[in-house]
């Protein structure tokens, strides 16, 4: 069996070796010859499946996207050629969680504004919405979630509508799908009117798709209003984001909100269940084993951390301002955007961190955080 993968999925040959032969490859540049002869297909949210990469692929019976979003892919062509396809739902909402409380906890840093105290809105309240609602509860932050469409499923949480949001929250964090179509569209959602009505001082953070905010009508805020302040890591048409839009963003990264290790690598562990499933065949292979331990398991605290404290610590996992300097440096040259998120160091999660304390200080919210071993 011919296993063909995007090079940018860790643990792939670990996983799928035994299974058949495995053949690594550019997802972006892939072409329909490449696929012609592959029984299986693996990619990221950079390969788009449709007819014109597909239609000479005769052999191919099974298509994985390890990756929450499925907006690359053509569903309807897939089941009409009667190929398999499972996405990766949730394997990073823990990652992406985890980034938009860091980037909150650095702007609270860089402006002297703390976190604690502010109301974040939460846009799209599925598995990455939830993740970062849960972080910043554990930290004791007031949060509002938007979900017309959970909302309407019957989901138990509270909601409010998007105008509650950006007439309230002080910042607000994205975290829905890109959709063109319907009342609940999310193309521009955020079109220059809805930025134009962003309370002031407002923080505005970006880590689901770029088509979300409309970049070009972003630069005409920013030109006008110094007050908002955004972060983005997703842009309106990646690879390429527009060059004048970054100087007026506070923290940039390439796309990289979901790449912890655990996420990539729980991403690559679903498709190799979702095949063995398919195939018929049990599997006998965990996903812990293959995980490194951090190069530091343990910090002790001796007293509640507070904001600037609680920043060291999530710096000591993972430090947004290095991926940002990088960002700065390179997205302009060729093929930069992507060489920085082939090249990037997966950043790990918080559980990877154990965190002990030798006072008598109660710091249960950081396991609620996602710390590991916290011990009272
Ligand atoms: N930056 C990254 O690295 C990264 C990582 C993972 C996911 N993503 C993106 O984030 C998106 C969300 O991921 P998820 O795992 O939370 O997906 P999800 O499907 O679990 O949740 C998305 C939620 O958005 C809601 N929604 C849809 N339209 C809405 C609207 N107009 N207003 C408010 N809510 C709306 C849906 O009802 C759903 O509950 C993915 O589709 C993907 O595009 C980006
Ligand atoms: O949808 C997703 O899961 C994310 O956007 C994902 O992290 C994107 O990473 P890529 O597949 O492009 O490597």
């Amino acid at each position: 069996m011919k296993i063909l993968a995007d090079e940018n999925m860790p643990y792939v040959e670990q996983l799928f070796g035994d299974l058949g032969t495995v053949e690594t490859v550019n997802g972006r540049e892939l072409t329909a010859q490449q696929v012609s002869d592959v029984d299986v297909l693996l990619v990221r949210s950079v390969t788009k499946v449709n007819p014109q990469l597909l239609d000479k692929a005769n052999k191919l019976k099974f298509v994985g996207s390890a990756t929450i979003g499925t907006d690359h892919i053509d569903m309807d062509y897939l089941a009409s050629r009667d190929i398999a396809f499972s996405s990766a739902p949730g394997c990073n909402a823990t990652a992406v969680g985890e980034f938009a409380f860091i980037a909150m906890l650095e702007l609270a840093q860089r402006f002297n504004s703390p976190l604690k105290g502010k109301v974040v809105g939460i846009v799209g309240a599925g598995n990455t919405g939830t993740a970062t609602a849960k972080c910043l509860q554990a930290y004791g932050v007031e949060v509002m979630l938007c979900d017309p469409l959970l909302e309407a499923a019957g989901d138990a949480r509270d909601f409010v509508s998007l105008n509650t949001i950006t007439s309230t929250c002080d910042v607000i964090s994205l975290h829905v799908p890109i959709t063109k179509i319907g009342e609940h569209k999310t193309w521009y959602l955020f079109d220059e009117t809805r930025l134009n009505n962003l309370k002031p001082n407002t923080w505005l953070l970006n880590c689901c798709r770029g088509e979300v905010i409309d970049n070009r009508a972003l630069i005409k805020i920013k030109q006008q209003r110094d007050d908002i302040k955004v972060v983005l890591d997703v842009w309106e048409g990646e690879p390429n984001p527009m060059e004048e839009l970054v100087p007026y963003i506070e923290f940039c990264t390439p796309h990289i909100a979901g790449y912890s290790l655990e996420g990539k690598a729980r991403g690559t562990f679903m498709l190799y269940q979702q095949l063995a499933k398919t195939l018929q065949i049990s599997t006998n292979k965990d996903i812990t084993s293959l995980l490194p331990t951090l190069w530091s398991q343990q910090v002790s605290l001796n007293q509640i951390p507070n904001e600037k404290a609680l920043l060291q610590l999530v710096r000591f996992v993972y430090d947004l301002r290095d991926d940002d300097a990088l960002f700065r440096n390179n997205f302009t040259k060729p093929h930069g955007f992507d060489h920085m998120r082939k090249n990037h160091t997966h950043r790990r999660e918080f559980s990877a961190l154990k965190v002990g304390n030798i006072g008598q200080t109660n710091v249960n919210w950081l396991s609620n955080l996602g710390f590991s071993g916290v011990e009272l």
